[in-house]
Order: C-alpha cells, then sequence, then structure tokens
C-alpha cells in the first residue's frame, strides 16, 4: 500500500479551488497528516508552493497507476496537524457561503506567521533523553525543523512534542521572531553582597535593595523590566552596580505575553439579580445538556450582561469545557479583558489586532497546547483552535466590525452559530442595542430572548438625555462647538469634582481646507475625495490610498491667500474647551493620541484614577467604559453619519448614541446626557432621546420593509473595478444582464451605479445590488461570476461578491 495526500494548495483560482492528488514519500509516510502544511511542487519548472492536507488515503499499486503520474510532497511543515477536522469542515462552508477560495479560507484561520515565508526550528523546552539531545540536538537547543523531520527517530520526536518538551518555533525571513530584551547576572557570591552591603552608607537605600536582588537571583539572569516592575530597582542603579562590578548585563530572550505585567486582581462571581440569573439558567442549562441555541441578551447600557457571561463561562470550565468571548476590537476595551483575566487568571489567552505578529502566535500556540480554555479576542478569534466547546458569546453583537471586510467576507456572527452547532453548545449574543437582524431573528423565535431591563447597580438608573437644537445655537451667534446648556452642565460637574465624557462623531465628517474666494477644495490627484486636514503633523491627507501634501498657502485655482481650515477635529476642540474651562484636565482620545501601543490602556487607567476632569474622543469612547464617577455624556455632533446614503444609518446612530449615553450615570450618582444635533426631530434621534430600542426598532423595521432592505431582504453586492472606467462600467453591465437572466423575476437587481467614492487609488469602481428572498439559482450564478472572474483578472479587472454587505456605499 503507498500513501497519498489531498492538498489544497496556496493558488487562490478556480483551478486549484479543488484538492490535488500527491504522493507521500516513505520517509514522510509516518508523519503526514490531515490538517498539516506541506510544501508540494506546482505547475512546471521548480516551483513549490505550501499546501493544506485535506485527506490522507491508502492506495493499491493498482489504484495508484489508474490515478497516473502524480507528484511528489517535497516537505511536511508542521510536526502535527494546525488545523483539525472541525476548521477543515468550517472552512468549507465559509467556502461556499462567501464565495471565496478554499485556500484562503484556510489561511485565514491560523496566525499570520503561519501564512508567511519562515524558517522553522525544532525547540527544546523541556527535558528530554539524553541520547536525542546529544546525537538528534547534537548539544544545542534547538536544530532547523528539516533536520528533525528526516532524522531517524522522528517518531519519537513527535512524542516529545506531544509532551510539550519539545516545540515547533516559526522565524519568519528577516524578521527576528526572538524578543531579546536587557537583563543582569550577579557577579558576586552571597557573602560578597553581604560584605558590600556592610561598605555601603546607612542612606545607600537603593543600592541595598539591588544587593538583596542579587542575592536573591544567586545565578539566575533578571531583566530590567522585572527589576523594576517587581523589585523598584531602578535603571540606573543598575548600571551602578555593574560600575561596581557587582554583575554584569546580558541579553535575554523574554516569551512575549502582552499581559505579563499587569496585575489581575482576583475577582468574586457577584450576586445575580433576578434577570441575570434568569438569563445565566437559561444559558448554562444549555451548556449542562449540551444542545446548540442561539440566545439575544439584549440588555440596557449597564444591565450587567459581562457578569453574566463570566458566570456562563464558569461553569462551561467547570464542567471541562472552553469558552470563545468575541468583543470588538479589543484593543479598545482594556476594562474587558481585565475583567476576564481577573476571574479566570492565566486560563484566558487574548488575542487581537493590537499585539504583534509573534504575541499572536505565542497566544494562539497557548490555546493550541491546551494551556488555555478561555479565549477573548476580536472577529478572527473566532477561529481560535478550542476543543471540546462549552460556550460561545458575541458581546457587542451589532457591532459592523464582526464582519471581514477583506475576502472571505466571512461574518463572525455566522462563524459562531456553525461551531455552536458543532459543539452542540450554546451562543450568546449580547447588546444594548442589538442588530436589526438580530432582533427580528429573536422575534421569529429563531434566536431566544433573553432581557435584562434594568441596569445592575440597584443605585443606577438610565441616564436623562436631552436634545439640544444646534441650529437655534447657530442664529444665537454662538460659532462654537458647544452649546450654552452643554457648557453649563460641564462647569456644573467641574465644581462638583465629577467626571465628564465628550464624544465627537467623525464619521462621514471629515476636516478640510477650502479657498474662501473660489471654493476650492484640495482633492486628492489618485481617488474621488477631498484630502483630509491632519493638525498633528499639518499635512492634508487621503483616508483612501495615502496621499500626503502640505497645506496649500495660497489656492491653486485663484491665487487667493484666504485659506479656511473646516470641521472641528477633536484637536481643535480641546483646545477650545481648555479656553472654556482653564484649569480642567483634558484627557483626549483618537487616532492621534491612541496610536502609540498600550496608549489607549494608560489614558483610560488615567481617567478611571480620576486624575482628569474631561474625556473627549472620537466613537472609541463610546463603548464598553465603566466608570462610576462621569454624571454627564456630551455628544457635540450627533448627525453627521445621519446624512450618508445608507440604509443603516439611523441604525449607526441610534445604537451610537445610546451607547455612549449609557456611559452616565453608571454609579451611584444620577446621570445626564446632552445630545447637540441639527435634526433634533429625526426618529432615530427622538428614540435615543428616551432610550427606547424597542420603539427605534419598530420604526426602523417599517422603513426597512418599505425600502426592501434587511432583515426583510437578503443582498449581495458585486462590485467590479479597473483602471479604465468604461471597463469597469461595461462588466458591470454585462453582470447585471447574467443575473437578470439566471435569477427569478422576484429577485431585485440594482445597478450598475458608480460607487459613492468613483475612483480609489486611480481604479474605478462600479457596483449592483441584489434583493431577494429565495433564490435557489443564485448560489449556482454567483459561483460562475468568480469562476470566470479569473479570467477577468488577468485583464486588470477586480470583481468582488460580498454577502449582507454592511452598507452600499
Ligand atoms: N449582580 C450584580 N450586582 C451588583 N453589581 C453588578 C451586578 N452585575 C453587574 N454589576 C456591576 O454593574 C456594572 C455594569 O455591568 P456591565 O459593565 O457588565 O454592564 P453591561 O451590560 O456590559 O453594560 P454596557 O453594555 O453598557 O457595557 C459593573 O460595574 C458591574 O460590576
Ligand atoms: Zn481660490
Ligand atoms: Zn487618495
Amino acid at each position: 500500500m503507498t500513501k497519498i495526500a489531498q492538498v489544497i494548495v496556496d493558488v487562490p483560482t478556480m483551478q486549484t479551488d479543488t484538492p490535488f492528488t500527491y504522493l507521500i514519500p516513505l520517509s514522510l509516510a509516518e508523519t503526514v497528516q490531515t490538517g498539516m502544511r506541506v510544501v508540494v511542487p506546482f505547475g512546471g519548472g521548480n516551483r513549490k508552493v505550501q499546501g493544506f492536507v485535506l485527506q490522507v488515503l491508502e492506495k493499491t499499486e493498482e489504484e495508484l497507476t489508474a490515478l497516473g503520474q502524480l507528484k511528489t510532497i517535497s516537505e511536511v511543515m508542521d510536526l502535527s496537524p494546525v488545523l483539525n477536522g472541525e476548521l477543515l469542515d468550517l472552512a468549507e462552508m465559509m467556502k461556499q457561503t462567501t464565495f471565496s477560495f478554499k485556500i484562503t479560507c484556510l489561511q485565514t484561520m491560523l496566525p499570520r506567521v503561519m501564512r508567511a515565508d519562515y524558517e522553522k526550528w525544532l525547540v527544546i523546552v523541556d527535558e528530554i533523553p539524553e541520547d536525542i539531545y546529544e546525537q538528534v540536538f547534537h548539544c544545542l537547543d534547538e536544530i532547523p525543523f528539516q533536520e528533525a523531520v528526516s532524522s531517524e527517530r522522528v517518531g519519537e520526536l513527535k512524542k516529545l512534542k506531544r509532551e510539550n518538551k519539545l516545540e515547533v518555533r516559526y522565524e519568519v525571513k528577516a524578521r527576528n521572531k526572538k524578543k531579546m530584551v536587557q537583563g543582569f547576572r550577579s557577579l558576586l557570591s552571597f557573602e560578597q553582597a553581604e560584605e558590600a552591603k556592610e561598605d555601603l552608607r546607612k542612606t545607600a537605600h537603593k543600592q541595598r535593595k539591588l544587593l538583596a536582588l542579587l542575592q536573591q537571583l544567586e545565578d539566575k539572569v533578571c531583566t530590567l523590566v522585572d527589576a523594576n516592575k517587581k523589585y523598584q530597582v531602578s535603571r540606573g542603579v543598575i548600571q551602578k552596580g555593574e560600575e561596581n562590578g557587582w554583575l554584569e548585563l546580558v541579553e535575554v530572550e523574554v516569551k512575549r505575553d502582552p499581559y505579563a505585567y499587569h496585575t489581575f486582581k482576583p475577582s468574586q462571581p457577584l450576586v445575580l439579580n433576578d434577570e441575570q440569573q434568569a438569563a445565566c439558567q437559561a444559558i448554562t442549562t444549555h451548556i449542562h445538556q449540551q444542545q446548540h441555541k442561539t440566545f439575544l441578551l439584549q440588555g440596557v447600557t449597564g444591565s450587567g450582561k459581562t457578569e453574566v457571561y463570566l458566570q456562563g463561562i464558569a461553569e462551561a470550565l467547570k464542567l471541562g469545557k472552553t469558552a470563545i468571548m468575541l468583543v470588538p476590537e479589543i484593543a479598545l476595551t482594556p476594562q474587558t479583558v481585565h475583567r476576564f483575566k481577573s476571574r479566570f487568571g492565566n486560563q484566558v489567552a487574548v488575542l487581537h489586532s493590537a499585539l504583534s505578529e509573534g504575541e499572536k502566535y505565542d497566544e494562539w500556540r497557548k490555546i493550541e497546547k491546551k494551556e488555555a480554555q478561555v479565549v477573548v479576542g476580536a472577529r478572527s478569534a473566532i477561529f481560535a483552535p478550542l476543543e471540546n466547546i462549552g460556550l460561545i458569546i458575541l458581546d457587542e453583537e451589532h457591532e459592523t466590525s464582526y464582519k471581514q471586510e477583506d475576502t472571505p467576507r466571512y461574518h463572525a456572527r455566522n462563524i459562531a452559530i456553525w461551531r455552536g452547532k458543532y459543539h452542540q453548545c450554546p451562543v450568546v449574543l449580547g447588546s444594548a442595542t442589538p442588530s436589526l437582524e438580530s432582533r427580528a431573528r429573536a422575534h421569529k423565535q429563531v434566536y431566544q430572548l433573553l432581557p435584562l431591563t434594568k441596569r445592575a447597580n440597584t443605585k443606577a438608573t438610565l441616564p436623562s438625555v436631552n436634545v439640544v437644537d444646534m441650529r437655534e445655537e447657530i442664529t444665537k451667534g454662538s460659532m462654537q462647538s458647544f452649546s450654552e446648556t452643554l457648557l453649563e452642565k460641564v462647569q456644573h460637574r467641574l465644581d462638583r469634582k465629577e467626571q465628564v465624557v465628550l464624544m465627537l462623531n467623525r464619521r462621514g465628517y471629515s476636516s478640510f481646507v477650502m479657498c474662501r474666494d473660489c471654493g476650492y477644495v484640495l482633492p486628492c490627484p489618485n481617488c474621488d475625495i477631498s484630502l483630509t486636514l491632519h493638525m498633528d503633523n499639518l499635512k492634508m491627507k487621503c483616508h483612501y490610498c495615502g496621499h500626503e501634501e502640505n497645506i496649500p498657502k495660497e489656492c491653486p485655482i485663484c491665487q487667493s491667500h484666504k485659506i479656511r481650515y473646516y470641521g472641528t477635529g477633536t484637536q481643535k476642540v480641546e483646545e477650545e474647551l481648555q479656553q472654556l474651562f482653564p484649569t480642567a484636565s483634558i484627557l483626549r482620545m483618537d487616532v492621534d493620541t491612541t496610536r502609540r501601543k498600550g496608549a489607549h490602556e494608560r489614558l483610560l487607567k488615567k481617567f478611571g484614577e480620576r486624575k482628569a476632569d474631561i474625556l473627549l474622543g472620537t466613537q472609541m469612547i463610546a463603548k464598553g467604559l465603566d466608570f462610576p464617577n462621569v454624571t454627564l455624556v456630551g455628544v457635540l455632533n450627533a448627525d453627521t453619519a445621519l446624512n450618508l446614503p445608507d440604509f443603516r444609518a439611523s441604525e449607526k446612530t441610534f445604537q451610537l448614541l445610546t451607547q455612549v449615553s449609557g456611559r452616565a450615570g453608571r454609579g451611584d450618582k444620577p446621570g445626564e446626557v446632552i445630545i447637540q444635533t441639527f435634526n433634533p426631530t429625526h426618529y432615530a434621534i427622538e428614540y435615543a432621546k428616551n432610550q427606547d430600542y424597542e420603539l427605534f426598532y419598530r420604526h426602523e423595521m417599517q422603513m426597512r420593509h418599505l425600502g426592501n432592505y434587511p432583515p426583510y431582504f437578503f443582498t449581495v453586492q458585486i462590485v467590479a473595478s479597473h483602471e479604465q472606467e468604461e471597463v469597469a462600467a461595461r462588466k458591470s453591465f454585462e453582470l447585471v444582464r447574467y443575473l437578470k437572466q439566471q435569477l427569478t423575476p422576484q429577485a431585485i437587481v440594482l445597478g450598475p451605479t458608480p460607487k459613492a467614492i468613483l475612483r480609489i487609488k486611480n481604479r474605478y469602481y462600479y457596483q449592483l445590488v441584489i434583493k431577494y428572498k429565495q433564490e435557489p439559482e443564485l448560489a449556482n450564478a454567483l459561483r460562475t461570476i468568480l469562476e470566470t472572474s479569473q479570467k477577468d483578472y488577468r485583464q486588470g479587472l477586480k470583481i468582488t461578491i460580498d454577502i449582507e454587505p454592511n452598507s452600499f456605499i
């Protein structure tokens, strides 16, 4: 018998979307398994590509001959499978429902370092038998992976890896994956250190501390960071120690744990209120009975949804099961991570975009090695290689960032439900403002609704909300960003030493530069959009292609020098605010002030410790913050998103206003919200004012019904782009014709139309939209479009298919 493998190769085209058959060489016969990555020859010449093994089969000589000439697998890249059976099945589902290539789906599930070009090493992490250490490792700490795989003792090595005594280390070429930091080692014996202490002056406390540390270290190495954080010995003192000949400085490799220097005070479960109890009960019953069900946990802001998640997860862990908790853009909610780490300690792995690639890989490995049972992370954490999952949670389930904007365009909610069915476990979608789709499904009892109607803190109530009509403020002649009402209320809070959160809504809004004489606005040379003013480096920048140029001193059209700056960036508002309240301490939180790693967390910590009076920020401050001393929330401009040609504009505005309002009055003191708007009568604003989700939901459903929008209709968007406008246009007309032929007359095919921004990076974009209720032929039609798009691609035409797009702009 000979072994062969079905391999999906790393070439995203239709022809390669079904597996190819490769011979497994005898030397790898025992190694190659389903779910491993391999290197295989592909096409002509010496081209080698990465591939995933989908299946390993045994064939007789006869069967083999029937298969014809087969190529042979060149290398194997893993010692154990990186994707298990579940994830391989999931990739197949994703491919079919997102209309993308299988290889893209498979790669999406793994940390990026595993997709890239890399070198691999087999590393000793624990005691291994002496003879292997000598003969295979030649007494070194690590050997190249290929050397290990071709070794006669590969079987033993595999066993040692399973026992976590060996580990595979990936080294991305041209990138140093090892993280080295400065450390030091003692040069003194215990007695010598004692003597040195006696020679010190009485007041030399710091040096005495260092000597004590050196005694404690014996011959171990301590990093400078550890010395500082754990022992309060500073760099300067260590340098002094080196000069005295007490210690030597060395480089040490550290394992990356992004949360290593945080201390998490253990937290205990709270006593749940009745509603929380009922919700938790419903969830845990399904965990116990191993029964899948999707719940919609709809709880007003501050109702204690997180506590329900925590206790649900605790129950899963008690049964020896694991759990996934998704949060949007986790970097933005350090408080959440904190809560999970405090409750579950080292059992938690955190996966999110702010981690470096190396850190992400280290966390992923922690999950794979079953060292972590709870995964907290942003969208892609839904692919965490956990086994025996007992609970999956999506917090803030309405967030659009759960949908990936690139191929494969999957929605984490769908993946979560698929995995929930696979593991026969409950899935919880939580939000104060559920997406219309989810709320409608709960209405039809596809999901089970779990309501939390009051704030968990019994002394806290929902804040009162006032809407200020900015049209009136303008006629009063004030051109500032602040209404009189808001200013008064801010002053009140400052007097009472309470805190204020102010939000500047930046969606669909930009600050730009215009000539006062002729009205000329500086456009991007590559895109059909005006450049945005960036105050931090005083440049004009394009948000789509990154093009940057200086602020013009004179108008390029009429040579006038009257250049005017429009729009209020957070920076400008901050200056205004500081002038109005000279003694107030203000923290600004926007893209510019949070660019540096950890900056976000530091700002929030400072605010939480009440070291600032006012937190001024963009949308990033709207969610998840739980600061009891905040009694006033101000929204400076509620309606910038309302006028966008987006069928979700009202929904997004309502959600944002409700979420940000929810930051007020979470403690014992009552909260108040001021919403400044130019559209005080718009229903999204009115319902947000009353924080009445149910009425908003009913009104918005009617609007969607009238416009044939989701959740009444399903939608697909297809976009064609090309460097020449007519090519993109012609293709989209062709697609519309084709779809109208293929689909039933009930399907609505809209367009083609140029996209709201027609040209980006010198490419022209045309879109068409399909709305439908039931279209059995749709999948086939879309597959055909995907297939033929390959040919078009070679001519520079790009076609993307987006199922249930976030918006049509
Ligand atoms: N059963 C309880 N008893 C007392 N306090 C509670 C209870 N449950 C939650 N809390 C507290 O209530 C506050 C709000 O809870 P939490 O942040 O979980 O609400 P949330 O529903 O997630 O809110 P949001 O949607 O606004 O983020 C927290 O400070 C939390 O510690
Ligand atoms: Zn001009
Ligand atoms: Zn541009």
